[in-house]
């Protein structure tokens, strides 16, 4: 991913003298519980925040016009339908995007910064991810995140928005790897809350979890994100959040059918989106086609689609074929 359309230069120094002026006008995009937890993060700081969302009687256009920063925390199922909106609004020249999505569209397969990129090109874009389960930074609790841009100015403005005393920013700039990292632990989610569910102890877990981290890279190295960004916050520090707390939707998802709910059942009971069910049907279609070997993702969309049943998918995973570990070659 390439920015383009503006002079990085111009650009910058406008979101220097933006950054040392006092009041910030931040717009959040979307009501649900990230967006909610954001909202309630940069209320915190010296910024005047407004939160849209499509329930809103409000023109979103008239809302970001006057926005030093724009946060869009909508399910990958809106993430099109909003930069369009965007595409046509008139913003300040200044104004960073941030996504803070975590999914692929069904369509293209893009990621959410793919589409904001292609949609709404002359802005600098970040994106914010990490293990950040929303109830937990709601009650306060101590808390990272990674802001990753190609454009460094515009990640440190972001930064400082969202930095407090509970709630640590780190900057990246692979936004591309960051944005990965949070996406494809939601099917890995999945299948520890089964292998959870199933009472399969803590080996098992830790193997699901070990090996699922491999098969990420695979999918980011595909995409032209950086290899070590996986194993940062945004990579195994949020596989590990997702993966070891019943707060996370796609981990109640997997853990709900373990306990015999079919995935209707199961994703009706969970409060919110689970990512994950809709991550696992995309990243299948991008893996066939691009012959990226997934087989924990394989066995989840295998699962979801009813295909097997999750003893036969415990099995199909024990009962590959014997392999060397072989770290040094992640691509295999
Ligand atoms: N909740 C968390 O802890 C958390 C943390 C980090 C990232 N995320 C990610 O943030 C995103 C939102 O998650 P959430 O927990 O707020 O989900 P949620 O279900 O609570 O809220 C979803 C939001 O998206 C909006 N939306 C859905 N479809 C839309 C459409 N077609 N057009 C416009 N808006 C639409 C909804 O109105 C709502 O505001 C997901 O990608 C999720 O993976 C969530
Ligand atoms: O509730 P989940 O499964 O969408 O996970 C929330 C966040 O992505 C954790 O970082």
């Amino acid at each position: 991913m390439v920015q383009t359309g503006y002079s990085p230069l111009g650009l910058t120094k406008i979101i220097m003298q933006n950054m040392k002026s006092d009041l910030k006008n931040v717009t959040i995009i979307g009501s649900g519980a990230w967006g909610s937890a954001l909202a309630d993060l940069v209320q915190r700081n010296d910024c005047h925040v407004q939160i849209w969302s499509r329930q809103s009687q409000s023109s979103l256009a008239a809302l970001v016009s006057n926005s030093d920063a724009i946060i869009s925390a909508v399910s990958i199922k809106g993430v099109r339908t909003i930069a369009e909106k965007l595409q046509t609004a008139k913003l300040l020249p200044h104004a960073v995007l941030v996504s803070a999505t975590k999914g692929l569209e069904p369509t293209t397969g893009k990621t959410p910064s793919q589409i904001w990129q292609s949609l709404v090109p002359n802005h600098p874009l970040v994106v914010l991810s990490g293990p950040n389960l929303s109830k937990e930074i709601m009650e306060g609790k101590p808390a990272a995140t990674v802001v990753a841009s190609y454009n460094d100015d515009a990640a440190q403005f972001i930064q400082n928005i969202f930095a407090s005393r509970n709630f640590r920013v780190y900057t990246n700039s692979d936004p591309i790897g960051v944005e990965l990292g949070g996406t494809l632990k939601n099917v890995i989610a999945i299948a520890v809350g089964a292998c959870d569910g199933l009472n399969l102890g803590t080996n098992a877990k830790s193997a699901l979890i070990a090996r699922s981290l491999i098969e990420i890279i695979r999918v980011g190295v595909y995409f032209g994100a950086q290899p070590e960004t996986f194993w940062g916050l945004s990579g195994l520090g949020d596989l590990l959040a997702t993966c070891n707390s019943n707060l996370s939707r796609n981990y109640q998802v997997g853990y709900a059918i373990a306990q015999g709910l079919s995935l209707d059942e199961a994703i009706a009971q969970v409060q919110g989106t689970a990512e994950g069910v809709n991550t696992a049907n995309v990243l299948i279609e991008i893996s066939d086609r691009e012959k990226i070997s997934v087989p924990v993702s394989r066995y989840v969309y295998r699962l979801l689609k009813g295909e097997i049943t999750l003893q036969q998918a415990v099995e199909g995973l024990m009962e590959r074929d014997l392999k060397p570990e072989n770290l040094e070659n992640l691509e295999l």
